[in-house]
């Protein structure tokens, strides 16, 4: 039985003092729930966050990292920088880092086998594009990117991957896949990982939904059965709305 993972993906929003106020909201409000929790709050909120979240049932992500320890890296962040503030999970392969920033498949796998090389938990992200989606091409998109970015990953390494399926035009767009149609993709996912591996494997891996989650569409995605979480962007950056989908089995 995989326990659904619900994330918080904060991207570029709130100042490190507003970051403090509202994980201190949070600590309070999601004390009760049953499901796993994780906020990533922006680097420079990592810091205070993590003094604030410390002992509760809330997991401290970072939403990039660098692919390199250490050196010449200007502007970027270390895993070893990461791990000294007490961070557990690193989001990686985040559709904005691949289209804004150009990170390539190759970037992606060097980044997540570094994080592995460390114990972080990876949350490694997929998904196609609109233009990719109409021309039929969804689960070769996926299927590409999972095989480049898990490339040289063992099947005990995939003991600490969790794979975030967001199609690019649902994310930020109030469009959702409908829960039928990401039931296909994620079974497919699935699918491509006992190819990869092992049934055993593709079992235990945790698929995450992303792309405009919400309170009231969370609990029909969650009824997929190869669906186990989500990974949210918007609705994760208010305590009503991010306790509503902590507690979506309430
Ligand atoms: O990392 C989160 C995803 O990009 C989803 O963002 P969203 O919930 O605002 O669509």
């Amino acid at each position: 039985m995989r326990k659904t993972f619900i994330a918080g993906n904060w991207k570029m929003n709130k100042t490190p003092s507003e970051a403090v106020a509202f994980a201190k909201e949070l600590v309070v409000s999601l004390k009760d729930s049953d499901t796993k929790l994780m906020i990533a709050p922006s680097m420079t909120a990592i810091s205070q966050v993590a003094d604030v979240i410390k002992g509760s049932n809330i997991i401290l992500g970072a939403q990039n990292m660098a692919s390199v320890e250490s050196g010449a890296r200007t502007g970027e962040t270390s895993v070893l920088m990461l791990k000294d503030l007490g961070v557990e999970a690193v989001i990686l392969g985040h559709s904005e880092r691949r289209s804004i920033y150009g990170e390539s498949d190759v970037l992606i796998n060097e980044k997540i086998k570094l994080a592995l090389s460390h114990n972080l938990e990876v949350l490694f992200c997929i998904g196609e594009t609109l233009e990719e989606r109409e021309a039929g091409k969804a689960e070769e998109v996926c299927f590409s990117q999972t095989e480049l970015g898990l490339k040289g990953i063992s099947a005990e390494e995939m003991k600490n991957i969790v794979i975030a399926y967001e199609p690019v035009w649902a994310i930020g767009t109030g469009k959702t896949a409908s829960p039928e149609d990401a039931q296909a993709i994620h079974k497919a996912i699935r699918g491509k990982i006992e190819e990869l591996y092992s049934k055993e494997v593709a079992e235990k891996v945790i698929i995450q939904y992303g792309g405009s989650v919400k309170p009231g569409n969370v609990k029909e995605l969650m009824a997929q059965p190869d669906i186990d979480g989500g990974l949210i962007g918007g609705a994760a950056l208010d305590t009503d709305s991010f306790t509503a989908l902590a507690n979506y089995n309430k």
